[in-house]
């Protein structure tokens, strides 16, 4: 049989698994093609062993006749270079034969074992008489990753139960097997997970024979196929790294993060899996977040040019702007305030998570409380002796088509939509301000109203309101992101009729 050639220069490592099945897809064959893609290499699959379990344990196990693994084996290294292999479970003394046999047969660059033995659970994934084949394989594999329990095992003693006990331990598989252990402390007591790279040859870093990677212990039970995960990104970074060391740094960055995201997945009732894809996950949405807010921007520049345009904003920026109009529109805005707090409260009765309550809780008391205080201070300054009492206008034709539009999203119930709708407010102000500053100088009459909406703590409000909406706006439904659109647009229209409309009175008067 002949195999495709090699090209030159950087490529993506093809890493082949040999383990067993867990069709809840936490753990085995399953998490090892997730771990592979997620650290960047090209993932193939022999099966072993057929598990029948979830996140709650295993209920059977179905080996396939040896002849067939064989098969599997040679179907792969007949065509394909292998990079690495990882090594998971083998179940029986004749799988184990099996696999060395094709080892010997087609060396592999880098061979990583994970030595499974018993699942978290507690169920055996290998018969007891297979553990003096599996320690017979140590010295074909570059790396064999045990946890406490297999370490044991592998060494003929008892498990260690502190860290420093584990790593003396690991030495001695170390120098009787001839390879790298990967000591894992995921089953230690206490706040912190190390994991450490030993070997007793003295070939890692400076010579030393035991190189310790620190860990924050994440407080989940979703630990499923932390194992299978890590043994499979070691033999993916340790082709792109082309050292163990810096992999483990690499693999075990990853692998916290994605057990800090693994209450995301609500996988089973067990222990879930972990989210080998979180921090890719993360990277897409954030572009997406972006792309879905920025494009609704560009939807509406023609109203944000109008905007730029009208008596109001130009007479703002020079200066020019009559006291009296400033005075009618800032009244016209407290009453849009007070209706818009409650708006702004009412997104955050509907907020899904604690912190986006929290951050539109915050922004309706500043609505009705620092903002109605700046215009209550500007009311009182710019009343004239024959105004009506500013308490008694009357809400305007357009701030009350604004408010009821507002208020009609509430009505209508959908988050997303109704944050949508939220924005405009947020970001035309944040945009303007940040435009007229430069018109700010001291004796401007309306320096205070420039310098409020230029101010940072409001550009970073006005980030996250983005932040926050455009989230939303990547994960919905293509109907759910149009309607979202739709109310967005509406909004920055109602904008642009609230600041004609002081000037548009006065020329109907
Ligand atoms: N709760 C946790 N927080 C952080 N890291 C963990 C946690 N549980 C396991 N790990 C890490 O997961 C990897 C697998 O460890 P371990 O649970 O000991 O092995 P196994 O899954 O084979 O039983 C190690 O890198 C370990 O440090
Ligand atoms: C088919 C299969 N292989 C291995 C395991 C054990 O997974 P592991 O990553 O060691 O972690 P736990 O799931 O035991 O925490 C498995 N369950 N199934």
């Amino acid at each position: 049989m002949s195999r495709a050639p090699d090209v030159d220069g950087p490529r993506i490592p093809r890493v082949l698994s040999i383990a067993g099945t867990d069709p809840s897809g936490g753990a085995g064959i399953q998490a090892d093609l997730k771990s592979i893609a997620a650290n960047g290499g090209y993932g193939m699959a022999v099966v072993s062993a057929l598990v029948a379990q979830n996140t709650r344990g295993v209920r059977s196990v179905h080996t396939p006749p040896v002849g067939f693994l064989r098969e599997q084996l040679e179907a792969v290294s007949d065509d394909i270079a292998i990079d690495a292999v990882k090594i998971g479970m083998l179940g029986s003394v004749s799988v184990v034969e099996a696999v060395r046999s094709w080892l010997v047969s087609n060396p592999v660059d880098r061979v990583v074992l994970d030595p499974v033995m018993i699942a978290t659970s507690g169920d055996r994934l290998l018969d007891a008489d297979a553990e003096d084949a599996v320690r017979a394989l140590l010295p074909l594999v570059d790396l064999v990753t045990p946890n406490l329990a297999e370490l044991a095992v592998l060494s003929g003693e008892a498990v260690a139960e502190i860290w420093e006990d584990a790593l003396a331990q690991a030495l001695r598989v170390s120098a009787a097997g001839r390879v790298t252990v990967l000591v894992k402390g995921g089953h230690l007591s206490g706040s912190s997970s190390p994991d450490a790279l030993v070997d007793a040859t003295g070939s890692l870093r400076d010579g030393r024979t035991v190189v310790e990677v620190a860990g924050e212990r994440v407080d989940t039970r979703n630990t499923h196929g932390t194992g299978c995960s890590l043994s499979s990104a070691m033999a993916t970074l340790g082709v792109r790294f082309g050292a163990w060391e810096p992999a483990l740094l690499h693999a075990k960055q990853w692998l916290t993060e994605s057990l800090l995201h693994s209450d995301e997945l609500h996988v089973g009732s067990g222990n879930g899996p972990i989210n080998h894809f979180a921090t890719l996950w993360a990277t897409a949405t954030a572009h997406d977040t972006r792309t879905v807010t920025d494009s609704w921007w560009k939807d509406i520049a023609a109203v944000r040019c109008r905007i730029d345009e009208l008596p109001l904003v130009r007479g703002l920026a020079d200066g020019t702007l009559d006291g009296a109009v400033f005075g009618d529109y800032l009244a016209q805005d407290a009453l849009y305030l007070r209706d818009y707090s409650r708006v702004l409260a009412a997104a955050s009765q509907r907020a899904p998570s604690a912190e986006e309550q929290v951050f539109w809780a915050d922004c309706a008391s500043g609505a009705i409380t620092a903002e109605m205080e700046l215009h209550r201070t500007w009311l009182a300054e710019h009343r004239r002796a024959d105004d009506v009492p500013r308490a008694e206008t009357p809400p305007s034709r357009a701030t009350s088509a604004y408010v009821n539009h507002l208020l009609a999203l509430v009505a209508r119930g959908d988050y997303g939509v109704l944050v949508a709708g939220l924005l405009p407010c947020f970001w035309i102000y944040h945009d303007l301000g940040a435009r007229l500053l430069k018109h700010s100088h001291t004796g401007h009459p309306y320096a205070a109203w420039l310098d409020t909406y230029s101010d940072p703590a409001f550009a970073e409000v006005n980030r996250r309101a983005i932040e926050i909406v455009g989230a939303v706006g990547a994960r919905a439904s293509h109907d759910l992101r149009e309607r979202m659109r739709r109310a967005f647009v509406l909004s920055a229209e109602h904008e642009e009729a609230f600041f004609a409309d002081p000037f548009d009175r006065l020329s109907r008067a």
